[in-house]
């Protein structure tokens, strides 16, 4: 399977750098001696379905997980011989909320503060910074308990920042949220970068959100498949995505690759091919195919597209969609039974 090139290489020395970084479980290999650099101010997202390995390597980076071959440098410290100094440099925001919801959202920055050994003047002067950058600072002497799962969120990405990290690890930061509410959630993220200048290393499996990072890594089966821009990865797809339902797809799909010389595959009943300049070949392709067309659509490609394209197989599944759904339901009882 090839790899995309990396177009667009940000200026200066690296923040993250990954060599060969591998992890085993038993039998299974879930990272595959992956390698890749971040950089400074960076928003990199990993993109992949569920089991693609995206959790194994944000925990290897955080040092919370042993890598079994393979080396990473964080802020220029080594992930296995200077830990410390790793976790001192990082902050990190996981899937499941580690809030505790009996305390305020104050009293749970100052918990966090003390851990991290904060002097108490600088604690109260970066609680009070952070709260009020999250849009919570009315909000910090109520229990979080009484908070929405957005405004938890962003009470974890306020924790997350506490000790100035130099780079911020999100893993799924909006998992489980409403659109609505993740795409709010963005708006900090995005604000939070250019206020802090911070990188931001996050993992993923929602296309819409991996736009918004700089650059992203594909990841499947624990191999990163393609790594680039967003946009420079939609050029590989190579055109505008057609998608057609006629009464006879092995007649049309016949006809299409004559008259156009691309092979079109079959997804859920509807022929889908790529091409340059869709809208315009519309009208040929309604005059050539013979079979009746049922609907025809043509739209810009996704990152959606760009992983069928490198795998073959869409990136959600109903597999997915179904533990998505149990993890949401998990949390809530968590939530609820505190
Ligand atoms: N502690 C573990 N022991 C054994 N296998 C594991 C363990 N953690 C993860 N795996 C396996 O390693 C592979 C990668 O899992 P990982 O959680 O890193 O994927 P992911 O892309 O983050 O997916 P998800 O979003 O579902 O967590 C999967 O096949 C998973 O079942």
């Amino acid at each position: 399977m090839a790899v995309a090139s990396e177009g667009v290489r940000p200026a200066g020395a690296p923040i993250i750098e990954v060599e060969g970084l591998t992890r085993h479980y038993g039998k299974l290999e879930a990272v595959k001696g992956i390698s890749f650099e971040v950089y400074p101010g960076e928003i990199f997202g990993f993109l992949g379905p569920n089991g693609a390995g995206k959790s194994t390597t944000i925990n290897m980076l955080c040092t919370l997980l042993r890598p079994t071959a393979g080396r990473a440098r964080i802020a220029g410290y080594d992930l296995v011989t200077q830990r410390n100094k790793v976790r001192e440099s990082i902050g990190l925001i996981f899937q499941d909320p580690s809030l505790d919801d009996r305390l305020t959202a104050d009293e749970n920055l100052r918990f966090h503060a003390t851990v991290y050994g904060l002097p108490a003047a600088v604690s109260k002067q970066r609680r009070e910074e952070l709260l009020k950058m999250v849009d919570l600072y009315d909000r910090r002497d109520q229990l979080v308990r009484t908070f929405s799962g957005g405004m938890k969120r962003r009470l974890e990405i306020a924790r997350g920042l506490l000790h100035y990290p130099r780079v911020l690890f999100l893993d799924e930061p909006t998992i489980g949220l409403d659109p609505q509410t993740r795409l709010h959630l963005w708006s900090y993220i995005l604000n939070l970068r250019q206020q802090k200048q911070i990188t931001m290393f996050l993992t993923t499996h929602y296309m819409d959100e991996a736009e918004y990072c700089d650059r992203i890594a594909i990841i499947d089966h624990g191999k990163i498949v393609a790594l680039d821009t967003p946009s420079r990865l939609k050029d590989m797809v190579g055109g505008d995505v057609i998608r057609l339902r006629t009464s006879d797809n092995a007649v049309a799909a016949q006809q299409i690759k004559e008259h156009f010389g691309v092979e079109p595959r079959e997804n859920k009943g509807e022929l889908v091919f790529e091409i340059a300049g869709g809208e315009e070949l519309v009208p040929r392709i309604v005059e050539k195919v013979t079979a009746r067309i049922a609907s025809i659509s043509v739209r810009r490609p996704t990152l959606d597209d760009v992983f069928i394209k490198l795998t073959g197989r869409e990136i959600r599944d109903e597999e997915a969609d179904a533990r998505e759904l149990m993890r949401g339901f998990m949390r809530s009882r968590r939530w609820g039974r505190r």
